[in-house]
């Protein structure tokens, strides 16, 4: 991690270079607020303008509030100047308005707390009670409710009952919530209500993901969020990169990975245009900001050139240095956490294993399918070669195995992903191409076959089982290889309210390079056999 955080730090520097065209349209933008009269005909601006006109009448309210009053005492954030004005009117009026207001802020403090919510930012928007509150609040259409019953949605969960109203109200975010909390409908949702109608001005909307499932999993949601509209949401295929003529595309929402996008925009044939789109939501947030996925990022963001485009950026891990970027960049944000930073989602039981060596951990995985097969289940490991290794070792056994990595075809990638959906295979080896973002709904167990490489890789592998609200299961093998590593996952287990021995955080603490150790091969076979 800190290997990490170190070369982003450099990143800073590097996004502030980068992120130079993002300044001066911030400028711009600032410029306009100030300059530019009301009567601005697009969608954004006459919401901006609504909402500092909210803001300025709620600062006249709050008469004899100070900065210090902002919510937890971020100062970092731009373009938030807005300290009450005093004024001595002091009629009967006012002093109910900021009775009324208190009264809310308290609200709005209960149910945070309650939820384990906890917010940075000027003038937060309260969270949402209930999904009735979308209509009540934001008059939000019927056949959008009519699918959150549908989908058997009663009541939102935390990063929803504070991420929507943020984006409703136009106000760009960074949040933190635990995997599997419902992340998606908190940023697809607002958009929806958002977009409104369909429209053939262009790509209105991008969703970043970091892998192609992910993109096709996302766009998989989103239909069925929007069922009822005619909106156009699309998945960058290869087919739509290779065959379409983007100048001709109406699109409200795009789904791509950072990589398909920037091919796009690199290819000046291809003409795509996203200097209209009014949302980008970078989801898995840290991974788009990693080294490997940086500059396609990058140029994504840039061609996203709309001075009043709203952004926002989710994960189940926020990083100093994603925190950092976005404070950069962003303008006005609010930060959203919701639970312990460092936590893994409290739903899931965490056990680490001693497996002694390599051989050790095929003989504890076999006697642990022998006492207790839970299926479905995943199994994590650290590289294609060893997901191919442990797949050649079990397709004998009488369990229905499947493997993925990055080495597979897009369309035996789709079919694996099919069959574990379909429950044909039960037990699915993956490297970490699918250990985040990936919503198998039932999905009982994880193994970490191999020690994840990092803190954050251990929170989102072990986040495919205990999702929405289910019970989960997570063992996590480990060798003399990975001891001076076991301090940083028996700490996540602490922050998510796993006991953990004594003598694992009586451990020093070792600073987390990127930890991949070269591991024997997995095999049964005797030594002299393999050579
Ligand atoms: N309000 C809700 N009530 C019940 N279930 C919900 C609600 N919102 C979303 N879900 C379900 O919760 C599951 C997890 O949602 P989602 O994939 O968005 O999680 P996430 O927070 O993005 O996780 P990750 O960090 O792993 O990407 C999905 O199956 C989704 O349908």
């Amino acid at each position: 991690m800190e290997k990490d955080t170190s070369f982003l730090l450099t990143g800073i520097k590097f996004n502030k270079k980068r992120f130079a065209g993002d300044f001066s349209r911030f400028k711009k933008r600032k410029q306009r607020n100030d300059d530019s009269p009301v009567d601005d005909l697009s969608y954004f601006k006459r919401e901006d303008t609504e909402a500092e006109k909210v803001v300025v009448s709620v600062n006249k309210k709050r008469k004899r509030k100070t900065k210090a009053e902002r919510v937890e005492g971020f100062s970092v954030f731009k373009g938030s100047d807005s300290v009450p004005v005093v004024t001595d009117e002091g009629s009967e009026q006012e002093e109910n308005n900021q009775k009324e207001l208190n009264r809310q802020n308290e609200r709005d403090l209960r149910l945070r707390k309650k939820y384990g919510i906890h917010v940075s930012g000027n003038n937060v928007p309260s969270p949402l009670q209930s999904f009735a509150e979308l209509s009540t609040r934001y008059g939000c259409e019927s056949y959008l409710l009519h699918n959150l019953v549908k989908l058997g949605f009663k009541e939102p969960t935390p990063i929803q009952r504070q991420a929507i109203p943020v984006l409703l109200s136009g106000r760009e975010c960074f949040a933190k919530a635990p995997t599997g909390s419902g992340k998606t409908l908190a940023f697809v949702y607002p958009m929806l209500m958002k977009l409104k109608q369909p429209s053939k001005d262009g790509i209105r909307t991008v969703i970043l993901c970091h892998t192609r499932e992910l993109a096709a999993q996302t766009t998989r949601e989103c239909k069925k969020m929007a069922k009822g509209s005619k909106f156009r949401i699309k998945l960058m295929t290869k087919e739509l990169l290779r065959n379409t003529d983007f100048t001709k595309l109406p699109c409200d929402i795009l789904i791509s990975t950072p990589r398909r996008l920037q091919l796009c925009i690199c290819k000046k044939k291809k003409k795509i245009d996203l200097s209209r789109v009014e949302y980008l939501v970078l989801d898995e947030s840290d991974k788009l900001f990693e080294r490997s996925l940086l500059e396609q990022t990058d140029s994504v963001v840039k061609a996203c050139s709309n001075p009043s485009i709203i952004r926002s950026l989710f994960s189940a891990t926020l990083p100093g240095f994603v925190e950092d970027v976005a404070r950069t960049v962003m303008h006005d944000a609010v930060r959203i956490i919701v639970g312990d930073k460092n936590a893994a989602s409290e739903s899931i039981k965490q056990k680490l294993i001693f497996a002694g060596s390599e051989e050790g951990k095929l003989l504890a995985l076999r006697q642990s399918f022998a006492e207790s097969l839970n299926p479905p289940m995943l199994i994590f490991v650290q590289s294609i070669e060893r997901a191919e290794e442990l797949y050649g070792e079990l397709k004998f056994d009488s369990i229905r195995v499947g493997v993925i990595h990055s080495n597979l075809s897009q369309e035996q990638r789709e079919s694996v992903i099919d069959d574990f959906r379909a429950g044909k295979t039960w037990v699915l080896i993956a490297t970490d191409v699918l250990g985040r973002g990936m919503d198998f709904k039932g999905v009982k167990c994880v193994i970490n076959y191999d020690f994840p490489d990092c803190a954050a890789s251990y929170i989102h592998r072990i986040g495919r089982s205990g999702r929405a609200g289910r019970i989960g299961e997570a063992i996590t093998f480990y060798t003399e290889h990975d001891i001076p590593y076991l301090r940083n996952i028996a700490n996540v287990m602490t922050a998510s309210g796993c006991e953990v021995p004594s003598w694992l955080t009586d451990m020093p603490k070792k600073k987390w390079k990127k930890h991949c150790p070269r591991r024997e091969s997995i095999s049964t076979k005797p030594k002299d056999e393999e050579e």
